[in-house]
């Protein structure tokens, strides 16, 4: 059973006032816009695995749906075997989710948000674990800082830290290093690697092509809903010669027939 199991996924979203890209049936009725396009993909246990797509592509949609904050349209979606609709507390137990806005409870210490997060999941009394999290992300020093009074790099940290209270089999990073510096890049991307080694299922989505380049094992590449490209690092730059992700994905977004990305 793998990780993640995505089968024919569809999103809709209720139009607004949206003016373009909406879905019109032949009889010119409006309906909604579509973000996912009939998506499959599977994820299996151990793997890292990068979701790239431009700006507006739907992996946020996609991510959201395996979370069960957005359902889909159409189509299954399990995580670990666990339906996200029909068995959801333990689907999103399984997960764990790195968001990609920072949002925080500016009441609370560092801890204390942790210890908040562990009690969704049931948990308690797990400081031990909470101190080698906190430890491994580098925040030891900030566990009794107020939330508030964190840089947004630290809050970020704080971030990894919740999506891991409940050591989740599948963890999901939603450009996880979006603003954040060097020094913490490099920390964040060592603790995940040793969490990917460790067992740990990673779904990452970046708009750093380099990072995904040299962590992911298997890519897929979204655009305007549809997956457009699924294969190991090592195939898509293959298909390129060997050059960079980068190149890759820019004539894969520009549709460069004379690649063939055929799925
Ligand atoms: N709640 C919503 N209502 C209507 N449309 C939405 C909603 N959420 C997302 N969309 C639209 O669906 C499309 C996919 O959005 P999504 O956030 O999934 O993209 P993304 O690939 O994560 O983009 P980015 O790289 O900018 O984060 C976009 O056109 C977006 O405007």
């Amino acid at each position: 059973m793998p990780a993640l199991t995505l089968d024919h996924v569809s999103k809709i979203y209720p139009s607004r006032s949206r003016g373009w890209k909406k879905w019109f049936s032949n009889s010119g009725t409006d309906h909604g816009f579509k973000a996912l396009d009939n998506v499959s993909l599977s994820v299996e246990h151990g793997e890292f695995f990068g979701l790239l797509g431009p700006n507006g592509a739907g992996k946020t949609t996609l991510i959201s749906i395996l979370a069960g904050l957005v359902r889909s349209t159409s189509g299954k979606t399990e995580v670990c075997g666990h339906n996200v609709v029909t068995d959801y507390k333990q689907a999103r137990r399984s997960l764990g989710v790195v968001p990609q806005e920072i949002v925080y409870d500016p009441f609370f210490t560092v801890r204390e948000t942790l210890r908040i997060q562990s009690g969704y999941f049931g948990l308690r009394n797990n400081d031990d674990w909470i101190d080698e999290v906190l430890s491994n992300l580098g925040l030891s020093d900030k566990a009794d800082a107020n939330m508030r009074a964190l840089s947004g790099g630290m809050k970020r940290r704080v971030l990894v830290a919740q999506a891991l209270v409940h050591r989740p089999p599948v963890i999901i990073l939603d450009e996880p290093t979006a603003g954040v510096d060097v020094d913490l890049r490099r920390a964040l991307w060592e603790f995940i690697s040793r969490l990917n080694k460790a067992g740990h299922t990673i779904l990452l989505t970046t708009h750093y092509l380099e990072e995904a380049e040299a962590l992911c094992g298997r890519i897929a590449m979204l655009k305007a809903g549809h997956i457009v490209a699924l294969d190991t690092t090592q195939a898509l730059l293959a298909r390129v010669g060997g050059v960079d992700l980068e190149d890759a994905f820019v004539r894969i977004m520009h549709n460069d027939d004379a690649l063939e990305f055929t799925l």
